[in-house]
């Protein structure tokens, strides 16, 4: 018997529908007792020659049959509800895990192995608790209840059978540890052959280009050699519990009717006791078959448990590795409401907002318009494992209605800094607040700079932060961004599918898709990573002079790589050895120059500056 406390717990958390589908299971399996009792009075009335008990010997075990036809009926609708239940709940709790800010930067951390876990895992823990699970409950109530009723008819047959069921479920129990060891390597082995052909598959394109597409075979066919080597090793250990239970079976079945056969014999007179000992004896034994049937669904979910328990699936609640380590406690509330919303929509607020705690108007917030600064607040974050913090000490602040630039060499801790904003890493000391409050998660709109586009239409790739947007304001964020021309000359236009990934559109259409779905979902805070990296120098004026139109009433932050991103910006601050300080040339005292109109009231706005990292 294989039993998980986790999954124990994640039945009982669905106590109704649990109780219920056990309930129906062991219902089901038990009208073969009665059923044992009329075909042993049916056989005696053959023997005979009793039509009249024969006939109503026949006429119950037909109704028996009709009525365990219903449980049966009823018990895989049960289970049905109960199973949908069970992937809901864990589904979204391991999504919850999976979507912490330190997870979500967790280095060791590989996209298949979550899959596994999330797809094949949660299925796994289904089967267990709505098959294995009764199949357990039927071995528990119903074996000592066969064997009781045997011992009223023959005692010395009920101890014989009775001892070859215990020898039967309980015997695997000596080599558990080892099936636990086998499962365990079994599920890391997949988990690894899941992770190499879902990164192959992505750098298909580059291993082609470098000739290592060999390369990459000869490792996916070692890990599937070995993924293959564990499943044998695993069903070697199942075989040798088949045997041994199997032999029980046998056993027990024939000490059983030898024994009744024999006292028949001699007493000469009792033929029905013999049958009914024959029936009974094989019916102590059908719910040890049937959990050596189930030992399948026993085994895939019993496996998952450990890497559904490390992301905080069925676990209670409290400090789990899901979500404890990294920069900090999760301050991703957020996180787990973006997992709730389903796949598609969760990883499409990482373009479309933040993962902070929610808050609609919090901060400071009227539609787009922004009455809040964004401030960071003495932060010092580093990765863990890393030796040096990337940011120490930083403190800015971003007032509505400018758009920053935010400049510094390559591995500086721009993109740290921005996803600091968003939510995705907490600061080990320090805050990230807009009005003294935690930034929300319908705070922030970003453009990433390789944005991610989904399947589905264009509009729905649009309006994931606005899913209310009407067309009119569809096209006009499209025409702001600068992308309305090409999108109308696609064939379906607004409606036209973008393939997984948005692989059938350009990078530059891409970016700028993603900073139309932006302007569309309205958040007082614009972050851009250099959001014109891709674009042609035109198609990069009409996004800064967006930008710029947008600063007017918001925050907007824009990470720069390249010299023309900085049109339009009101200042220019720089991210240097982890600290964020005005550029050498920042446009702080000429703002009118940069960008006339609505950041020109900005500059007296903007945070005094301080020595140090203060900005
Ligand atoms: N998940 C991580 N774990 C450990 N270190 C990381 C992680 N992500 C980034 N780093 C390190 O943190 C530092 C800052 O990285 P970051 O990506 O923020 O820099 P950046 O300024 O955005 O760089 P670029 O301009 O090249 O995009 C780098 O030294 C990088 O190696």
């Amino acid at each position: 018997m294989m039993i998980s406390p986790l999954l124990l717990r994640v039945a009982a958390r669905e106590r109704n529908a649990s109780a219920l589908t056990v309930g129906l299971q062991v219902a089901a399996t038990a009208t073969f007792l009665p059923q044992a009792w009329f075909l042993a009075a049916g056989l005696t009335a053959m023997v005979s020659g009793d039509t009249a008990t024969l006939l109503r010997s026949a006429g119950a075990i037909l109704g028996l049959v009709l009525v365990r036809g219903l449980l049966t009926w009823s018990q895989a609708r049960a289970a049905a509800r109960l199973g949908s239940a069970v992937r809901v709940r864990l589904r979204d709790e391991a999504l919850t895990g999976a979507l912490v800010p330190s997870a979500l930067h967790d280095a060791r951390r590989r996209d298949g192995a979550l899959r596994a876990t999330l797809v094949d895992g949660v299925d796994g823990v289904d089967t267990y608790v709505t098959r294995y699970l009764p199949a357990v409950a039927q071995v528990l109530i119903l074996i000592p209840l066969v064997v009781a009723l045997l011992f009223a008819v023959h005692p010395v047959a009920a101890a014989a059978a009775g001892l070859a069921a215990v020898v039967a479920v309980l015997a695997p129990l000596l080599w558990r540890k080892v099936l636990v060891r086998r499962s365990s390597t079994h599920w890391d082995t997949y988990e690894g052959l899941g992770s190499d052909l879902l990164e192959s598959l992505r750098g298909m394109t580059t291993l082609r280009v470098l000739g290592e597409t060999g390369v990459a075979r000869a490792r996916i066919t070692e890990r599937s050699d070995a993924l293959h080597r564990a499943t044998v090793r695993v069903m070697r250990t199942s075989l040798f519990d088949t045997a041994i239970i199997d032999l029980a079976v046998q056993g027990g079945t024939l000490a059983a009717v030898v024994l009744a056969t024999t006292d028949a014999l001699a007493s000469g007179d009792r033929p029905a006791t013999a049958y009914l000992v024959l029936l009974l004896s094989g019916e102590v034994f059908r719910p040890v078959r049937d959990l050596a049937r189930a030992w399948h669904a026993g085994y895939l979910g019993t496996s998952a448990a450990p890497a559904l328990a490390a992301l905080g699936a069925g676990v209670p609640p409290g400090p789990h590795p899901g979500g404890g380590s990294g920069g900090g406690e999760p301050s991703a509330a957020g996180a787990g409401s973006a997992a709730r919303t389903g796949t598609g929509s969760a990883s499409a607020a990482g373009d479309a907002s933040s993962a902070g705690a929610s808050g609609d108007s919090r901060g400071g917030r009227t539609g787009s318009r922004a009455t809040a600064d964004l401030v960071i607040e003495g932060v010092t974050f580093g990765y863990p494992g890393a030796g040096r913090a990337v940011l120490r000490d930083v403190h800015a602040t971003f007032p509505v209605g400018t758009v920053t630039a935010v400049v510094g060499p390559s591995g500086a801790g721009k993109s740290t800094l921005l996803d600091l904003v968003l939510g995705h890493l907490a600061p080990g000391t320090g805050r990230v607040h807009r009005g003294g409050l935690p930034v929300g998660a319908d705070d922030v709109a970003l453009v990433a700079q390789r944005p991610v586009l989904f399947e589905g239409s264009l509009r729905e790739n649009l309006t994931v932060g606005r899913p209310a947007a009407t067309d009119a304001e569809i096209r006009d964020a499209c025409a702001a961004a600068g992308v309305l021309d090409e999108v109308l000359a696609l064939p379906d236009g607004l409606d036209t599918r973008v393939a997984t990934a948005g692989s059938t559109l350009s990078g530059g259409q891409r970016q700028r898709i993603a900073l139309a779905r932006a302007i569309l979902s309205e958040r007082p805070v614009l972050l851009a990573d250099e959001p014109t990296s891709a674009l042609d120098p035109a198609a990069a004026r009409t996004v800064t002079r967006t930008l710029a139109r947008l600063g007017a009433d918001r925050v907007v932050v824009v990470v720069a790589h390249r010299p023309e991103s900085l049109d339009g910006v009101s200042r220019v601050l720089e991210l240097h050895d982890g600290a964020l300080r005005p550029a050498p040339d920042s446009p702080g005292t000429d703002v009118a120059r940069r960008n006339p109109a609505p950041v020109g009231e900005t500059a007296a706005t903007a945070a005094p500056l301080s020595p140090g990292s203060h900005a």
